[in-house]
């Protein structure tokens, strides 16, 4: 379990994390998004003791992670893919933190193989790996030591869509079994698909959070007519919330019927309408963090 209280982050006058809050429970994938910059690094950092926060608590496992013993064998961390040691190879890489770690060296070949990292590519050195094969290794480390709570910054980034599924399957499993999986991105599709629960953040603030199920049903129903002005006029003498729009389409707080009803009593001629479903989490994404990395964010 992750219990994240009130936390913030402040350099200088600019508030890079504000007052942030969540709980990721065992036998859930919490996906943690918002566009870059938004402060999920350093949230992430604040909760392994990295960065100290500048108010604010965070536990692992209802522990400070600094108190943890022995870290890895509670936490896998996977932080920055790029800060491996260029020059050893894979199986060293893991072989020394296997050593650190105190966990027997079976579990290098394991992880290794759970990873797809094959006997060419660990004898490689990690200066010639892809990023995704860093991300790999990286994930290979932190499973290394059998840990029940995974903590994963960006790890997709770098993986081909078959390396993505690949990874969705792993955590996904982890889960299922009980671990507890942490994990941020900047593109709302990769969490999507994986993810129990969300939390959105955007400058430093959560905007929104709940399970996926929950911010799916409150999405409503997207609309569009000929008319954008005329449906918007309907809508609103209909009492029905207009959350937000997208190129001439209107994104409603209400079921597609009740907008339907709305558009039919004054006349309107609707080219479209349907349930938000996941174009609700998207518009969510996209009005609560708006900017321009965001559009880019959920293509
Ligand atoms: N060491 C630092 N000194 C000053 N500002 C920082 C530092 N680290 C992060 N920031 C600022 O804090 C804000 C949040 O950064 P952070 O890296 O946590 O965002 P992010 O959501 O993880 O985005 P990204 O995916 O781009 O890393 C940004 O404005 C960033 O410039």
């Amino acid at each position: 379990m992750i219990t994240v209280e009130r936390l913030s982050k402040r350099y200088g006058r600019h508030t890079a994390v504000d007052d942030v809050s969540f709980r990721c429970e065992p036998g859930t994938v919490t996906g943690f998004l918002g566009p870059n910059g938004a402060g999920k690094s350093t949230t992430m950092r604040m909760i392994c003791g990295f960065t100290p926060p500048s108010g604010g608590t965070a536990t692992v496992n209802n522990v400070d992670y600094r108190q943890l013993p022995n870290p890895g064998r509670q936490v896998g961390l996977l932080l920055d893919a790029g800060a491996q040691h260029p020059g050893r190879t894979g199986r060293e890489t893991l072989t020394l933190s296997a050593r650190i770690m105190g966990v027997p060296r079976r579990r290098v070949d394991e992880c290794l193989d759970q990873v797809g990292l094959n006997a060419v590519a660990a004898k490689r050195r990690v200066r010639a790996y892809s990023l995704g094969m860093r991300q790999r290794l990286g994930l290979a480390q932190a499973l290394l030591g059998d840990p029940r709570v995974l903590i994963l910054d960006e790890p997709a980034n770098g993986l081909d869509p078959e390396g993505i599924y690949w990874m969705r399957g792993l955590l996904r499993d982890f889960a299922d079994r009980g671990g507890t999986v942490l994990l941020s991105s900047h593109l709302l599709r990769e969490v999507e698909a994986v993810a129990d629960r969300l939390v959105v953040i955007g400058a430093g603030r959560v905007v929104a959070q709940g399970s996926k199920d929950e911010l799916l049903a409150g999405a409503g129903a997207l609309v569009r007519a000929r008319d954008p002005e005329a449906l918007r006029a309907a809508l609103d003498r209909a009492g029905l919330p207009v959350r937000s729009s997208t190129d001439g389409g209107l994104l409603v707080g209400a079921e597609p019927g009740a907008v339907g009803q709305a558009a039919a009593d004054s006349g309107v001629a609707l080219l479209e309408l349907r349930p938000a479903e996941s174009a609700g989490l998207e518009q969510i994404f996209l009005s609560l963090t708006a900017g321009d990395s965001v559009r880019e964010a959920v293509k």
